[in-house]
C-alpha cells in the first residue's frame, strides 16, 4: 500500500506521478560493518578523509593517513568496538540505536504520516542510497534530521553535503529540508534531566560531582567560525538551570582529542583524574553532545576514563545514559520532526 498525503493532489491527474509522500531521514555519524581490521580501516579512512572533519591540506593529510595512521590506529579502535559491540545483533550500539531510534518514531506517528528511514554518514546505509529509496518510495518531499544537538562543520555541515551531493546525481530531485540543531530544545534538557535522575536514583551513594563531556574540536575550527561549543554552551545553560547547579557545580569538559594541536578546553580526562586529590572521589559524567551511546561514550568514558579516575585514587565512577531510543528520545525527535513539516504539511 501507499501512503497518501491528505493535501498533496497531483497537479496533472490522469498523467502517472509519484505519490506526493514526505520523507524523513535520520542520519548519525557512521560505524564499521564489522571489528574487523578491514571494516575498521574502510570506516576510519572514509571519516578521516573528510575534509570537514581533519582540515589539513590533503597532499600532506593522505600519505599520513593511509600510511602510518590507518595501519596502527584500527586495531585500537578495533579493541574498543568490540568491547562495546552489539554481539546479539552483531553491530555496534551507535547503528543499533539509530535503527530503534527511526522504528520508535516510526510506530510513534499516524500511519499515513511521512516515511521514516535512517542513514549514517560513513559507512553503510549510506545517505545516497536511502535517499534513493526515498524518492522510489514516492516521496517527493524529504526532511533530513542530522541527529546532533550541537551544530558543528564536522558533523552536521558534513551530512548536508552528502545529502546535496547524493542530489548532484539525481535529474528529478526530491524538495529538501534540512533540520536545524536542537541545543536547549525543552524535550532535549527534559530528557537530559530525566536520565539524570534515574540513574542517580539507582546509586547507593550521590556523587559529590557531575560533570558533562561533550566530543571536543580543535580550536583552529572554531576560531574559523564553528559555532559549536557555543551551541554546547546553549545545552549547558539550560541543564544547569533546569537542575539549578552552578557551572562550577557542574562543568562542561571536551573529551577525544585526536592529534597534537590544541583541542577545545578543558580537556575530559585531565579535568576528570584531578577530582580524587580534590577530595572528589564519586563523580557521575554525562554526555549530552550524542544523542545515541556509542563508542565515544560508552568506551571512551566508561571505560578508558573511568579506569583513568579509579587509577587516580576515585572510588565511583557513573555514567549516564545517553537517551538512545527510549521515550524521551521519540518524543523529541517527534516534535523536531513534527516543527519541521508544518511548513510542507498545513495543520
Ligand atoms: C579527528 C577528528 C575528529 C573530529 C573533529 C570529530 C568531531 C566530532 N565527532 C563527533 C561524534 C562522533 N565521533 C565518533 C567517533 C570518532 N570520532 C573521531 C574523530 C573526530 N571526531 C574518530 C577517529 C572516531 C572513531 C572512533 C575512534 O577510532 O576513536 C562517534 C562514534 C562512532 C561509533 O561508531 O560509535 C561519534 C558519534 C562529534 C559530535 C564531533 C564534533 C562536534
Ligand atoms: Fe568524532
Ligand atoms: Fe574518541
Amino acid at each position: 500500500m501507499t501512503h497518501h498525503s491528505r493535501i498533496v493532489r497531483p497537479a496533472f491527474p490522469g498523467r502517472s506521478q509519484a505519490a506526493g509522500q514526505v520523507g524523513v531521514l535520520l542520519v548519525n555519524l557512521g560505524t564499521p560493518d564489522s571489528t574487523r581490521y578491514g571494516d575498521v580501516r574502510r570506516y576510519l579512512s572514509e571519516f578521516l578523509s573528510d575534509r570537514r572533519v581533519i582540515e589539513v591540506n590533503p597532499w600532506l593529510w593522505q600519505p599520513l593517513l593511509q600510511g602510518v595512521i590507518l595501519t596502527t590506529r584500527p586495531f585500537r579502535s578495533g579493541a574498543a568496538y568490540r568491547r562495546i559491540w552489539n554481539e546479539a545483533a552483531d553491530e555496534s550500539p551507535l547503528r543499533t540505536y539509530t535503527r530503534a531510534q527511526a522504528d520508535r518514531l516510526r510506530q510513534a506517528l499516524p500511519p499515513d504520516g511521512p516515511r521514516i528511514d535512517w542513514a549514517m554518514r560513513y559507512g553503510r546505509p549510506s545517505i545516497a542510497s536511502k535517499l534513493e529509496a526515498l524518492q522510489a518510495a514516492g516521496c517527493d518531499r524529504i526532511l533530513v534530521l542530522p541527529l546532533y544537538p550541537q551544530y558543528s562543520a564536522t558533523t552536521t555541515a558534513t551530512v548536508n553535503d552528502a545529502v546535496f551531493r547524493a542530489l548532484m546525481r539525481m535529474r528529478r530531485q526530491p524538495a529538501i529540508r534540512i533540520a536545524p540543531s536542537f541545543p536547549d530544545h525543552p524535550l532535549y534538557i527534559e530528557g537530559l534531566a530525566r536520565s539524570i535522575r534515574a540513574t542517580l536514583a539507582g546509586l547507593e551513594r550521590p556523587p559529590q560531582r557531575l560533570v558533562a563531556s561533550f566530543h571536543g574540536l580543535p580550536r583552529r575550527y572554531v576560531k574559523a567560525g564553528d559555532p559549536y561549543p557555543a551551541e554546547c554552551n546553549r545545552t549547558m545553560q539550560a541543564l544547569r538551570r533546569r537542575l539549578g547547579l552552578s557551572a562550577r557545580e557542574f562543568p562542561v569538559t571536551f573529551q577525544s582529542r585526536f592529534g597534537r594541536e590544541p583541542w577545545l578546553e578543558p580537556y575530559t580526562d585531565e579535568r576528570v583524574t584531578a577530582l580524587p586529590e580534590r577530595g572528589i572521589r564519586r563523580v557521575a559524567v554525562i554526555t549530552p553532545g550524542f544523542l545515541a551511546d556509542c563508542i565515544e561514550t560508552l568506551d571512551e568514558i566508561g571505560h578508558e576514563l573511568r579506569e583513568e579516575f579509579l587509577a587516580a585514587g576515585g572510588e565511583a565512577f557513573t555514567l549516564i545514559p545517553c537517551l538512545n531510543d527510549g521515550q524521551d528520545a521519540i518524543d523529541l525527535l517527534r516534535a523536531l520532526v513534527e516543527q519541521e513539516l508544518s511548513g510542507w504539511l498545513p495543520a
